[in-house]
């Protein structure tokens, strides 16, 4: 494998002590690299900005200049090379602005020569999936998305998958935190198991979670609602991870439930997942790939029903547009999927006892209208939203329109004019 990823391809060290840019160079050399070094944090941004490497191995401390000062200017002349950042200040504000300033791997020093060749390898698979990704192939074919918004964080994972750091990922309930959390895990971490625990199972077990999943991976879910003692807990036992990779899901407003000092720390690595009312086409691909997971390869979706599906904020998510497309596979219906069936599946109860909420008919409602082009909407929303109301008052009522204006809380003359703009004013009693 190292073979095969090292042939050919160039790596640039910045190393102000010789003996150690000797030690370096000589153990990529055996792994297979074209090595090529230099003392000169300015010569190594001039070298990787006329493309002389694919990769920097770069120290922090080089004489009087803090290297990390200068990754940004680096990621602006060369955002495609990765860089591996090795450094004697093992402390965590040292990694943070490592990887927040772009450094695809940060190796404490000392470090093993084997697990720096295997964090470059890493570092230039990565970077080939990236390549990947801007040519249209997706790097994370589990995780559906072409929208730019989700590129973008398809991007960050791809450099989070050489790193070692903490992830945090955010997003509305259902967004998919979780699945990208899996994948990211798979990705930089292959055939380890992965502990998952939810804010109760953390509060049952503690630390034992922590000892289960040394040198795996552990995902935490739910930190919004992760109490004073839970925090506390991960927060001593950030200090010990070794070789574990942690991922922690939360809402977007974590912050303000968080202490800063455990918010900085989890949030090194942070993807943001956006809502699927930001995924345009997504929501479509997403829905199709639900039906082809849930057996159905056979079920063609209507224009109709295609742009309903595009057009709906699906305000449960990618778990909601699962619900749906699951509920569709399994009713048997051959051919085409048209509207009607796609909304009766919306808005159809999840579970006894559960109902949809008038919120879920108004977006299906409008939805639909959305995919019918209407002109207006809001006119037309409002018109089901009164007709139901005044109907059900009315009936109530007995047709009294004087009492059924003061349970509507209207004056009689509104509710009359009302009345007849809707063409409902025949027939009433006054
Ligand atoms: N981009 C995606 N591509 C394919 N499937 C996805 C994608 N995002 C989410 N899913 C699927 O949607 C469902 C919900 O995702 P997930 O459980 O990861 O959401 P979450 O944000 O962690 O929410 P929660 O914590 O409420 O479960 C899962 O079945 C997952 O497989």
């Amino acid at each position: 494998m190292t073979q095969d990823i090292s042939a050919g391809r160039r790596i640039l060290v910045l190393e102000d002590d010789e003996t150690l840019r000797l030690v370096i160079s000589r153990a990529l050399t055996r792994a297979g690299f074209d090595v090529r070094a230099t003392a000169s944090p300015s010569s190594a941004i001039e070298r990787m900005a006329r493309r002389d490497a694919d990769l920097l191995v770069a120290d922090v401390l080089l004489g009087d200049e803090n290297f990390l000062d200068r990754l940004e200017e680096l990621q602006h002349v060369r955002p495609d090379a990765p860089v591996l950042v090795i450094s004697a200040q093992t402390t965590a504000a040292t990694a943070i602005q490592a990887v927040r300033g772009g450094a695809y791997e940060y190796l404490p020093k000392p470090f093993d020569l084997d697990d720096l060749v295997d964090a470059v390898c890493r570092a230039l698979d990565t970077g080939e999936r990236a390549g990947q990704q801007r040519s249209g192939a997706n790097p994370f074919p589990d995780l559906v998305g072409r929208s730019p918004a989700m590129q973008t964080a398809f991007r960050l994972l791809a450099r989070l998958s050489t790193a070692s750091a903490p992830v945090l990922f955010t997003g509305p309930d259902g967004s998919g935190r979780a699945s990208a959390a899996r994948t990211l895990h798979r990705a930089c971490k292959p055939g380890k198991a992965l502990v998952e625990a939810g804010p109760d199972r953390l509060r049952r077990e503690g630390v034992q979670i922590f000892r289960e999943a040394t040198g795996a991976g552990l995902l935490l879910r739910r930190a919004e609602r992760w109490d004073d003692a839970i925090q506390d807990m991960v927060l001593e036992q950030l200090d010990q991870l070794a070789d574990t990779r942690l991922y922690v899901t939360a809402l977007a407003d974590v912050r303000t439930a968080m202490a800063p000092a455990l918010f900085e720390r989890l949030a090194v690595g942070h993807v943001d997942l956006p809502p699927l009312r930001a995924r345009g086409d997504d929501r479509l691909r997403l829905f199709e790939h639900f039906l082809k997971k849930h057996g159905r390869t056979d079920l063609a979706i209507a224009r109709d029903a295609a742009e309903f599906i595009n057009a709906y904020p699906w305000p449960g998510e990618v778990a909601e547009l699962e619900r749906t497309a699951a509920r569709l596979a399994v009713q048997g219906d051959r051919g085409t999927l048209g509207l009607p069936a796609l909304q009766e599946a919306l808005t159809a109860p999840t579970a006894p006892g559960t109902g949809s909420t008038l919120e879920d008919a108004v977006r299906a409602f409008v939805a639909a209208r959305l995919s019918e082009h209407s002109q207006d909407i809001a006119g037309d929303t409002a018109a089901i939203v009164d007709r139901a109301m005044i109907e059900t008052v009315l009936a109530h009522c007995g047709g009294v329109r004087r009492d059924a204006a003061r349970y509507l809380g209207l004056n009689r003359n509104t509710l009359a004019r009302r009345l007849t703009a809707l063409g409902m004013d025949s027939g009433g009693e006054e």
